[in-house]
This record gives structure tokens, C-alpha cells and sequence, in this order.
């Protein structure tokens, strides 16, 4: 699908500092330039923090906080519910697109006031998250809009808590997402509350490939229901020309498990390796660009107008 025109150089160094990144490009049969990216070190990088604003290492699950015993009960009643079954309801609900009608900014506005329980490191309104999100990615990779815009509609599925959405219980919307329907991988948060999910003692499930197939593509895995999956949904039915990387980066930004502990590759076909190199990038600033510093919203307001109404139709199906 994809026709490489140069090496891809591009390589994760997880602790590395100040480090930014330069593209080659990737030309898609679609018609879209495709950029690939290419690390390169210099000064003028995003640096990542060592703290987060509690003062603790980012993602550490288990350090003492005023976090900690609120997202650990998320977790817990996240791996209890989310089954099989479970996915694959809220999938054919949800994809019927017919709860609410609006614009993405709209939907950026509605997240001011929500705030995301499974998460040890922010306890600011979404809507802070988006922006600081997408004006860091921006810094950085100026030429790439559409990762800009990717970076600001990342996390708008988390309107799903919103009573016109639904009003979907948080651990039917946040946290870190992992496939369903085959064993859960060690490395997920809080592993432990899986012994109480049904299907973890259902033998179709619980072994290493369950209900799929070595290479068979992500996107034929279920993974656990949440506001990743649902914006997918929402950008692919209401025909966005943003390009595939963006999906997927919209589509599998919380599945750590994946991108940052390396487990489930043996599901990943071609397309989707390819994918996922974007995917470490923008993790990057989707994780350590959390902080207590606000963005001026009506300053950058103007610049994300434009790039929606370049990607996107003015009104949505949501
Ligand atoms: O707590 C966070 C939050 O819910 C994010 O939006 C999600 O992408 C992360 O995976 C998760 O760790
Ligand atoms: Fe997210
Ligand atoms: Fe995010």
C-alpha cells in the first residue's frame, strides 16, 4: 500500500533530551505525501520533564499521590468490564454515529469541563491537554499540519461521559486501551483486576493470539471500548482526508502496552508497523507535554479553525 522512497532512519531513544525530528517522505498511492520520521538530535527540541506537576515520575501507577487510589479504582472496574461482548456492543452502537451533530471545536469547547480519573499525571480540563498537546507537536514538526490537528482531536472521544453522548461510565472512556478476545499482555496497568473479567477464563480468549491471527492487522482486533476507538470512528465515517498515520495515531494512542512495552507485535501486519512509528512520536508530547502551564486558547484558536476546515467537513455525526 505504502511505497518507501527512502530508508526509513527513524529510531526510538526512550530517555534521550532536547530531542527534535527532521522528515523524509513517503509517497502513498492515495495521492497523500506521506512524511516519514527521521530523528535528529539538536537543541531546540521538546524536552521532556522529569516530573509531572505532582512532582512524580510520569506514569508511575503506584507512587503515593493524591491520584493514586482514584485511578487505581478506575483501573480495576476498566479491566473488570471491559469483555468481549462489551466491545462489541458499544462498537455497533456507537457506529451508527446518530447521538449528537456538531463541529470539532464545538466538541473541543464541551471537553472544558471534563477531567480524565485514570490519569496520574494531569488533573486539568481536557480541553488544557488538547492544546498543550498540539502547540508542542508544532514546535517541533512546523511543515506536518496534520499532525497538529491530530494532536488536538486526540482525545476529543472523551466526550463520550457527556450525558448527549451517552453518558458512558469513565472506565468505558478513558485510560490505556488493550485488545479483548486473547490473553491480556503482563504489562497492563494495574494487571492484576483482569482475574475478575469473565472472558479471562474463557479458553477462546485467554490464550497469547485468542480469536485472531499472527499478522492479521490491528484493525481487525478488538480492543477495550473507549474514547480512541470512538474518534476513529468519528473522523473515518465523517470522511476526514487526514491521512492514514493520523487514524491510527487516533486510533491506538492509548494502547501502551503496544507502543511503549512492545507487546502484541505479533498482531501487527506491515501497514501497521509503518504506523507506529508515528505513533512513538507523538506519544512523546502526548505524555510529557502535561503540565500546569495553560495555553492561550483564543491566540491559537484562528490557526486550528483552519486546519479543521481543511480536514474536516464544518458539522459532524458524532
Ligand atoms: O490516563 C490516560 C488518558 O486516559 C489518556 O487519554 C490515554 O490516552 C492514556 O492512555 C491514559 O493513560
Ligand atoms: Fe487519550
Ligand atoms: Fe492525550
Amino acid at each position: 500500500m505504502t511505497v518507501i522512497v527512502e530508508e526509513p532512519v527513524f529510531e526510538v531513544q526512550e530517555n534521550s533530551k532536547n530531542i527534535s525530528f527532521d522528515t523524509n517522505e513517503l509517497v502513498l498511492d492515495a495521492g497523500f505525501v506521506m512524511p516519514e520520521p527521521k530523528l535528529l538530535v539538536s537543541d531546540n527540541g521538546f524536552s521532556t520533564p522529569e516530573t509531572n506537576a505532582f512532582g512524580k515520575t510520569f506514569r508511575d501507577y503506584d507512587a503515593e499521590s493524591e491520584r493514586k487510589n482514584a485511578v487505581e479504582e478506575f483501573y480495576k472496574q476498566n479491566h473488570i468490564h471491559q469483555t468481549v461482548d462489551f466491545v462489541k456492543r458499544m462498537r455497533e452502537d456507537y457506529k451508527k454515529l446518530d447521538k449528537v451533530e456538531m463541529s470539532i471545536w464545538e466538541c473541543c469547547e464541551l471537553l472544558n469541563t471534563v477531567v480524565d480519573e485514570s490519569d496520574p499525571d494531569l488533573d486539568e480540563p481536557q480541553i488544557e491537554h488538547l492544546l498543550q498537546t498540539a502547540e508542542a507537536i508544532r514546535k517541533d514538526y512546523p511543515n506536518e499540519d496534520w499532525l497538529h490537528l491530530t494532536a488536538l482531536i486526540h482525545d476529543l472521544g472523551k466526550v463520550l461521559v457527556h450525558p448527549s453522548f451517552g453518558e458512558l461510565p469513565q472506565w468505558a472512556v478513558v485510560g490505556d486501551t488493550f485488545p479483548v478476545g486473547c490473553a491480556y499482555d503482563e504489562s497492563i496497568v494495574h494487571h492484576k483486576y483482569f482475574k475478575e473479567n469473565p472472558d479471562h477464563y474463557n479458553p477462546a480468549y485467554n490464550t497469547k493470539s485468542g480469536i485472531y491471527s499472527q499478522g492479521c492487522g490491528l484493525e481487525n482486533v478488538l480492543v477495550s471500548w473507549g474514547h480512541d476507538d470512538y474518534m476513529y470512528l468519528v473522523a473515518k465515517e465523517n470522511g476526514t482526508t487526514l491521512p492514514p498515520a493520523a487514524l491510527f495515531v487516533i486510533r491506538f494512542h492509548s494502547f501502551y502496552a503496544l507502543h511503549k512495552s512492545g507487546a502484541y507485535m505479533h498482531l501487527l501486519n506491515d501497514e501497521d508497523k509503518e504506523n507506529l512509528k508515528w505513533l512513538h512520536v507523538f506519544n512523546k508530547y502526548d505524555l510529557y507535554s502535561k503540565s500546569k502551564v495553560r495555553v492561550d486558547v483564543e491566540k491559537v484558536k484562528p490557526y486550528y479553525l483552519s486546519l479543521i476546515n481543511k480536514y474536516f467537513p464544518s458539522k459532524l455525526r458524532w
